[in-house]
């Protein structure tokens, strides 16, 4: 009789411009796993070839969370969709350590509290602002404290806002995007951020554009990372001119416009597709629910 479990994450947008490694965002748009038994070791499929092997990051974090458990690793085949693309600042890398933890904890009916899927994703993934949304839904503030525990702020966002996602056709890597960021930061901009930190929370959670757009003047990752996207300065001209706000996704390339009616977010939708007509440019929403899963055997729903 095969079990298996179904896991669908959230995508995730994280830094929102001032928000470094801090805040994040949760997009319906779900990448989905399934774990089921298998008379093999691993089986591993949905994915290309060279993350078919034990090195696979949702197969890592399964065996983290079986671990964790003191548990032995099962056998096991991991079905991963392909919807979600890689390395392009929509966290799929998180859905991935979310998956395989949350996938662990449904197998051994020993389900981790979100402290612990917090602590164990964050530990893997090494900053917090991508799992946590993925886990939680919506807009999440959230660090690991001196006590080495996660502390989470959930904020509203207000209903008003459309948000575009601007997905190119090419890669950035997390990791070699955080090799460019300068190793320390000046008090007037440790100042800017903190004071455009707070601008900014207000305006997404009041739905205020003009506070949205004051907010999003990054002075920590932005003026890097923007050199590995050619297309920034463009975008943000596009943006601009639609009367809408813009930062980098995560590390990029992804860029996130936001707008605050429909009319100019539908212009602007229609323009980036023709400018941008390689990329993907996805409405998306806040997923205010996170993680889900369903645990079915020979077909039949279990437990959701
Ligand atoms: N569908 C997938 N299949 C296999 N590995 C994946 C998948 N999605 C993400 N990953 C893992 O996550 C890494 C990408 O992470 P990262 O560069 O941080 O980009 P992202 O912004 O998409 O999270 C890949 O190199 C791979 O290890
Ligand atoms: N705070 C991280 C976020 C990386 O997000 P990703 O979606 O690009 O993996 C960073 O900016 O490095």
């Amino acid at each position: 009789m095969t079990f298996s479990i179904t896991i669908a994450v959230p995508a995730t947008s994280a830094n929102v411009a001032v928000g470094f490694d801090t805040l994040g965002l949760a997009l319906n748009y779900r990448a989905t796993f399934i774990f089921s038994q298998s008379s093999q070791h691993l089986e591993i499929s949905g994915t290309e070839a060279k993350y078919q092997t034990s090195n696979n990051l949702a197969y890592r974090a399964f065996a983290k969370g079986c671990e964790y458990l003191e548990q032995p690793v099962p056998n096991i085949k991991i079905d991963m969709d392909k919807t979600l693309p890689i390395s392009r600042g929509i966290g799929s890398s998180a859905t991935c350590i979310v998956a395989g933890l949350v996938a662990a904890g449904k197998w051994y009916k020993q389900a981790f509290n979100n402290q612990e899927l917090i602590k164990l994703a964050t530990e893997m993934e090494g900053h917090p602002d991508n799992v946590v949304p993925a886990i939680l839904g919506g807009l999440q503030l959230s660090f690991i404290d001196d006590n080495n525990q996660p502390q989470v702020v959930s904020y509203h966002v207000a209903d008003n806002l459309r948000l575009i996602a601007m997905i190119p056709n090419y890669k950035v890597n997390t990791d070699e995007a955080r090799k460019i960021l300068p190793t320390s930061l000046n008090y007037a901009d440790a100042i800017h951020q903190v004071s455009h930190f707070g601008i900014l929370i207000h305006g997404l959670e009041s739905g205020n554009l003009a506070e949205i757009k004051l907010g999003m003047e990054d002075r920590m990752h932005e003026p890097y990372r923007s050199t590995l996207i050619p297309e920034f300065n463009q975008a943000k001209q596009i943006v601009n001119s639609h009367n809408g706000a813009l930062y980098i996704s995560g590390s990029g390339p992804t860029l996130m416009a936001i707008f605050d009616s429909h009319i100019h977010s539908k212009a602007f939708s229609n323009i980036a597709s023709d400018t941008f007509s390689s990329w993907q440019i996805r409405p998306v929403e806040i997923d205010a629910t996170g993680v889900q899963s369903e645990d079915s055997k020979l077909g039949k729903v279990l437990y959701r």
